[in-house]
This record gives C-alpha cells, structure tokens and sequence, in this order.
C-alpha cells in the first residue's frame, strides 16, 4: 500500500508548487497510473515516493510505514525503479546489473545466482542467452525487459515506474505491457506508474489519476474514468479517443448475437466455415478487438469463441449501455 497525504513538493523560487496537497492511495497489489499534461507534476509525484525528491511537506506511507522516517537509501533498497532510459550500468553483465539490490541487501552469492536466474526468466529473458551480455548487445525492447527484471531482484513490495515502455517501439511495447502486467499481477505488487498513454494508463492501471498543475483532477477505475470524466479539462485531456479505449475494457460478448439470427438482421454474412467472417475471436476479448476484426476483414460481424457472432450494431450498443 501507498499513501499519499497532502503531500506537496515546492522548488525553490517557483511561483506555484509543482506538486500541491496531493493525497492519492494504491491499494495492496493495485496498479494507478499517473497522467496528465507535461509539467502537472507526474514525475515529481513518484521520485518523491522513493525520496529521490524530498517532499516539502505533508505525508507518506509505504506498506503502513512513515517513510518520511526512513533513511532514504534504505527505503530505495525496499522500492523498485523502473524508468524508460532503464539506466543500466553499460560495463557491467545483465546479471550484475540485475544482482545490484541483492548485493546492496547483502545476500549470499549463491542466492543472488539463483535470484539473478530467476528473475531473468520471469521477464522473458533465457538466462543462457543473455546473463552474459553487456546492455549494449541487447535490443531496446530486451533491454527494458532487463529494467524490469533488476527492479524485480531484491522482491519489493512497491514498484514505480516512469515511462517503462517508453523507448520501445509500438508492437514490442503491447507485447511488453501485457507480459509485465501478467507479471505483476501475479506477484501481486503495487505498483504507480507515469504514462503519456491513455492506452497504456488503461491497460496497465487498475485506477487512474489525472494531474492537473500538481493537482488531482480525478483519480478513478479506469473504466469510470473513460465513461464519467470529472470535467471538461478531464473530458479534453483524454480527448476523442476517450470511446475507443473505453471498447478495451468491455468485453465482446456484451455486442453478441446468435449466429442463426444473423441471416435475417445482416444479409450477405454469412458463418464460419464457408463465412467471410473468419476466424474465432479468442475467449476473452474485448468490444475493441471485435471492432478491429470488423474492421480488418471488412465484415460487420465476427464469431465469438462461444459460438455466437459479434454484431457491429451489437458494438455500437454495448458501447451506449456501458
Ligand atoms: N529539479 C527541479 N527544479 C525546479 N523545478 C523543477 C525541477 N524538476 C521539475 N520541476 C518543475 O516541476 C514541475 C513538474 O514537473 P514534472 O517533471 O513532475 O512534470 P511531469 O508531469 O512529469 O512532466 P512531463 O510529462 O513533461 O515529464 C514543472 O513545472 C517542472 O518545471
């Protein structure tokens, strides 16, 4: 758990804080992603989680501890870092730089091995293929995916991330984005991460929180967030694209028919076998993927895993219901 209570950053000199008041909580093993325009306070927000800012005032608790307390340096060893330029150590291995917490915690070298291992291959990495290498033999997708097994190394409860997925390229950034989320789900961290992408701030917070000036704008499901913005500036902040991403989080069903009714209501598409609408959408996808199925196959209607068909009216309706 992470709380935030009134916690404010002042630089010295700046007319208005960069961060004002900000009380803000992520529950046990709960992702929030932090969005806002550039300079709301996103990154001073989080660098002052793990007091590489020093709040002006206010207060801060992790996993029910004054952290304000704590020697900074400590309190760092018990946070993983993962930020978009993944500052890697350039002459050291993949496996040192993934050892680094352990060694600071002190760990046996035959348990940092085992960590080191470990972790590599929970970040999708083989660790015969890249222990070895210096970050500069890695690809940038590869690379990240370092970053995020090094913050993983010493166990943390709380993980920050800025901009992870930043430096990679669109198509490996979903790959990553889903695989990490699967991660850290499963280990149950918790997790505040600052984003410039509604679609990733969707996809990998469980709520998000829209700074505005070092302010809270609203801080909501994301879900919510996208069907009820708490104003205009939220409404213009997440823009047009608002009902699109919002399609990403219900799922196809809820735009289904049965396949034997679609002769009558869409003449012309015809099912499966014989059909011009393809193949199956795999169980569990969303309004968003049958969509773009429609749209990639010039059909308005996609099979479901369940044996109904998603209809494009049946979209557009769910999309009114919510
Ligand atoms: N070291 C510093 N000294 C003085 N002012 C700073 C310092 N770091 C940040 N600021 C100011 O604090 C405000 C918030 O900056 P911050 O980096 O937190 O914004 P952000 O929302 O993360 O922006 P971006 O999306 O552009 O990264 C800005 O006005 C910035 O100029």
């Amino acid at each position: 758990m992470i709380e935030l209570e009134g916690l404010t950053k002042r630089w010295p000199g700046a007319a208005a804080a960069a961060v004002e008041e900000l009380t803000l909580s992520v529950p046990e093993g709960t992702s929030c992603a932090l969005i806002g325009p550039s300079g709301s306070g996103k990154t001073t927000t989080l660098r002052m989680v793990n007091r590489l800012i020093e709040p002006s005032g206010g207060r801060l608790r992790i996993g029910g501890e004054d952290a304000l307390r704590l020697d900074p340096v400590r309190l760092r060893r018990g946070i993983g870092y993962v930020i978009q330029e993944v500052g890697l150590f350039p002459h050291r291995s993949v496996a040192e730089n993934v050892a680094t917490v352990p060694r600071l915690l002190g760990w046996a070298p035959a348990r940092i091995a085992a960590r080191v291992e470990e972790v590599l291959a929970m970040a999708g990495l083989d660790p015969a293929r890249f222990a070895a290498r210096r970050p500069h033999q890695l690809s940038g997708g590869e690379r990240q995916r370092v970053g995020v097994a090094r913050a993983l190394a010493g166990d943390p409860p709380v993980l920050l991330m800025d901009e992870p997925f930043g430096a990679v390229d669109p198509v490996v950034r979903a790959h990553l984005q889903e695989e990490v989320l699967r991660l850290l789900k499963q280990l149950r961290k918790t997790v505040l991460i600052v984003t410039h992408d509604l679609a990733e701030a969707v996809r990998l917070g469980d709520a998000v929180a829209v700074m505005r000036d070092g302010r809270l704008a609203q801080h909501a499901p994301a879900a919510e967030l996208l069907a009820r913005p708490a104003d205009a500036f939220v409404a213009g902040f997440l823009g047009s694209d608002r009902a699109l991403q919002r399609l990403a989080l219900l799922p196809a069903e809820g735009a289904a028919t049965a396949q034997a009714m679609l002769g009558e209501s869409l003449p012309g598409e015809r099912l499966l076998e014989e059909s011009p609408m393809g193949e199956s959408l795999p169980a569990g996808a969303s309004l968003r993927d049958a969509l773009a199925a429609m749209l990639a196959r010039g059909v308005r209607a996609v099979p479901l895993a369940d044996g109904r068909a998603a209809t494009l009216d049946g979209v557009l309706e769910a999309a009114r219901r919510g």
